[in-house]
């Protein structure tokens, strides 16, 4: 036999009443009638409970009343024949006539007991129950309707009343064994006291008749009928991607229970637990999905934790001072103290130095608890052996929990990083040594990144995804845009990361969508913002959405995002960037740039900064990171240049191929930083950086190219004019060096911490002879790699490359 039970929603319309019958006619079809306990129409506990306060103040509450009567009636006219209808009506007019008197009395009294209260509230689960008792009796047959006070028995404690098993059970027993193999309908909530009294079994209160006939009976199974898929990982209106769980163990639904939307409140099923008798959260409105199952021993699932809870306002309260110390007894008269004044403490830590213990209480309770702390301890404080109690506020609790976790290590490191990683402050740690829950203390607004950001961490099988936010739509963000939306298909199917695109911005426009950005139709929805591009404006607002798993991409060649490389940083959001500026300015810029990013968690990736996609910047950290020892670096790492000088044959004229090498995207935005070197230096200098050496710009040694004419040049137009009149001076470079046999290479090299770049011709010997297109090459000459060098050559400029680069680098910072 099992126990069923209906809440407010499931018995709340026409609609879900005639699914729930359809449900008993499933359960019944073959096997003994279930024991169905149902509540109150969905919104009825309240209108009752308003037109009980309403009356005991003078107010009227006939408008309620009839409110009441017509949903109830309504209900009735669609759900049942014309001649079953009269006695359904006749009984619960009585019940309303019983209501009316009532309230009527309360009315001339002005006065509410708890006593009265709990029998007005009756009222909601004795009409439903009976009226659904009816329609199912027309569509199954016969039905017992009980009124649950003939069977609970409890104390006198009205609101929250005390079952008094022994003899409820033995009642419940009796009723049921004089009532074989009928469908019976049990009002949840109600129960009644010696005296006959109706009493009602508080919170959760439904669930809790439930578990008493569940227990008393020895159901098979108790199902609780509610409007969602079962319990989940995580509060589904803060974490849009928690799912419900296939399987939980009692405990880790009591640990659970702390979501804004309960699905059960698990103290109400200790009956249940105490005998063993699974417990399967169902949905009315998808009852095919199988829901999640409570039960004793629970094995099928290997996850480390089964879902995070969130207590969303707590107040923190510290206690501290060097009288504490080796004192035995002290947290004992604080806790009992508490306990006392029915305090409800939610967390305590304590440090092993004793100097301190800190506790959580609700921000209700928690003036309340510093004046009894300051009242009982008056002589300590008096005495200076403990400082007075500070309360903390604006905090909430975020825990996870799970039995597996239990001698399984990593768990709680990876619940670190991941808060740490999003810039998230621990104020205070909790763990018992049961290990099935380790509850951490954060601010309340940083609630839904964390929870994020921790669900992102423990359930791997789900994406991780990372928050993007995009600086520059050029030559390199458009085409990161299309490789991005080309291979969200690989992504979704061969890695464990989702980019979202939360954020762009160019020079004209910005648009920022929480729930992604389109990777095709990005163009459009950016025109159509309504918000004017404003850089400022831009980091404002992605720090204010304080979204996890944060990283911000640089695809512009402009000196102003790097002003807020630190303040990113700072709020742990990482950046990865192709923009060459910020790496090549000061030598105290960049390193303030590593340091910041390192203490707060966050990653600089530049990958693309030296050979575009081409990974050097990563070997060369390879090569630090592994003990070696850079002794020379020698490279080509203008794309630009190499192409030019690659294609500067035949009878094309320099000034052509330097249009072509721009038309191919090889180019800075500004072609002049190129040709001048400035781009090769940014380069050698950042490379010269990750080598270990302290070096500023000016220290490197830059060779020409370019008559002085054209490095002259005021704008680019100027630039290519003067290219044009210059053919002669690059022909005759050209012939010069073909006369013996040789090409023209620009070549930058690193050597006992020093830097320069020159124009060098070069003959077949040479390693950087052969080249061809866009080709970087970088030896590294190392203490390891002494005799032959390691070499890393391949196209070193365009989009496609360029793009794949930081495509990469913002894949890696998932990785982290
Ligand atoms: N082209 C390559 O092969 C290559 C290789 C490696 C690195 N890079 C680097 O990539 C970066 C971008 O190059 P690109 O070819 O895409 O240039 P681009 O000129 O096509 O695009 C840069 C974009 O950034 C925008 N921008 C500039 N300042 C901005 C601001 N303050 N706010 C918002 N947007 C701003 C510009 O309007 C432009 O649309 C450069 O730093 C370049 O050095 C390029
Ligand atoms: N303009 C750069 C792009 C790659 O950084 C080059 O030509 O090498
Ligand atoms: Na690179």
């Amino acid at each position: 036999m099992k126990v069923l039970k209906f809440g407010g929603t499931s018995v709340g319309s026409v609609q879900s009443i005639l699914t729930l019958v359809d449900i008993l006619k499933k359960e019944s079809a073959n096997a003994e009638p279930p024991v169905v306990v149902l509540s109150a129409m969905s919104g009825v506990t309240n209108l009752l409970l308003d037109m009980a306060e309403r009356a005991s103040r003078g107010d009227g509450f006939n408008e309620q009343l009839k409110e009441l009567e017509e949903r109830h009636f309504a209900t009735v006219k669609s759900l049942l024949d014309v001649q079953r209808q009269n006695p359904v009506f006749t009984k619960l007019k009585l019940f309303f006539n019983e209501l009316e008197d009532l309230l009527q009395g309360v009315y001339s009294l002005r006065e509410l007991t708890l006593q009265t209260k709990d029998l007005i509230l009756s009222f909601g689960e004795r009409c439903s129950t009976f009226m659904i008792s009816k329609v199912a009796e027309q569509r199954l047959g016969a039905t017992i309707f009980l009124d649950a006070s003939e069977v609970i028995k409890t104390d006198s404690s009205f609101g929250n009343a005390r079952v008094l098993t022994e003899e409820t059970e033995l009642l419940i027993r009796n009723f049921y064994r004089e009532n074989p193999g009928k469908l019976i309908f049990v009002t949840g909530f109600i129960a009644s006291n010696h005296a006959g009294r109706i009493t009602t079994l508080g919170r959760g209160g439904s669930d809790y008749t439930a578990a008493i006939f569940g227990s008393a009976l020895n159901s098979r199974e108790i199902q609780i009928w509610t409007d969602v898929n079962g319990m989940m990982t995580a509060d589904p209106r803060l974490v849009k991607k928690a799912f419900p769980l296939e399987e939980l163990s009692y405990t880790e639904a009591m640990e659970l229970s702390f979501f804004g939307a309960k699905v059960i409140y698990p103290p109400t099923m200790i009956p249940a637990f105490l005998k063993k008798i699974p417990i399967v959260i169902k949905n009315t409105f998808q009852p095919d999905f199988p829901g999640t199952v409570i039960r004793h021993d629970c094995h099928s699932s290997h996850l480390p934790i089964k879902g995070i809870s969130s207590i969303n306002q707590i107040s923190i309260i510290n206690v501290q001072g060097s009288g504490m110390v080796g004192k035995s007894g002290f947290s004992g008269r604080l806790f009992s103290l508490l306990a006392r004044e029915q305090i409800n403490v939610v967390l305590i830590t304590q440090s092993s130095s004793e100097h301190s213990i800190t506790f959580a209480v609700h921000p209700a309770e928690a003036v309340k608890a510093q004046k009894m702390i300051e009242a009982e301890f008056e002589l300590e404080l008096e005495a200076r052996k403990i400082d007075r109690p500070q309360i903390e506020e604006g905090l909430s609790v975020l825990a996870i929990v799970g039995e597996n976790m239990k001698q399984t290590p990593g768990i709680s490191g990876k619940l670190f990083h991941a808060l740490g990683r999003n810039g998230i402050n621990v104020r205070a740690i909790a763990q018992g040594s049961s290990e099935y829950n380790i509850s951490v203390i954060i601010s309340t607004v940083d609630m839904a990144k964390a929870l994020n950001a921790v669900h992102d961490a423990f359930f791997t099988e789900l994406k991780k995804t990372l928050n993007v936010f995009c600086l520059g739509t050029g030559n390199i963000g458009s085409t990161l845009f299309r490789q991005l939306s080309e291979h969200s298909e690989f992504l979704k199917q061969n890695n464990g990361i989702l980019v979202k695109i939360a954020g762009i911005s160019n020079t004209r426009k910005m648009v920022f969508d929480e729930n992604g950005l389109s990777t095709e139709n990005w163009r459009a929805a950016l025109e159509g913002s309504e918000h004017t591009a404003d850089l400022a404006g831009f980091i404002a607002r992605i720090k204010a959405m304080n979204l996890p798993n944060c990283v911000f991409v640089d695809n512009t060649a402009s000196p102003k995002p790097i002003d807020f490389y630190e303040e990113l940083f700072r709020s742990s959001i990482s950046v990865v960037t192709c923009n060459k500026i910020g790496n090549s300015g000061t030598y105290e810029q960049y390193k303030r740039f590593k340091d910041t990013a390192h203490s707060h968690g966050a990653d600089f990736f530049y990958e693309t900064n030296v050979g575009a996609g081409l990974p050097i910047v990563r070997t060369l950290k390879d090569l630090m990171v592994s003990g070696d020892r850079i002794v020379r670096i020698e490279a080509i790492l203008s794309g630009t240049i190499s192409f030019i000088f690659n294609n500067f044959n035949g009878d094309a004229s320099f000034y052509d191929v330097v249009k072509l090498a721009q038309e191919k995207g090889y180019t800075e935005p500004d072609p002049r930083d190129d040709l001048r070197g400035t781009d090769f230096m940014r380069k050698m200098l950042i490379l010269a950086r990750d080598a270990g050496h302290v070096i500023e710009p000016a220290d490197i040694s830059i060779g020409a190219i370019l008559p002085q004419s054209c490095i002259d040049a005021n704008t680019v137009d100027d630039f290519y004019g003067e290219l044009k009149k210059a053919g002669e001076y690059f022909n005759n470079l050209k012939k010069e060096a073909a006369r013996s046999g040789k090409v023209l290479r620009y070549i930058g090299k690193l050597e006992d911490g020093r830097v320069a770049t020159t124009l060098q011709m070069v003959d077949e010997n040479h390693p950087f002879y052969m080249l061809s297109g866009s080709d970087n090459i970088i030896s590294f000459t190392t203490d390891r790699y002494k005799e032959r060098p390691m070499v890393v050559k391949g196209p070193g400029a365009g989009a496609e490359v360029t793009a794949a680069g930081v495509f990469a680098d913002i894949i890696n910072v998932g990785a982290q």
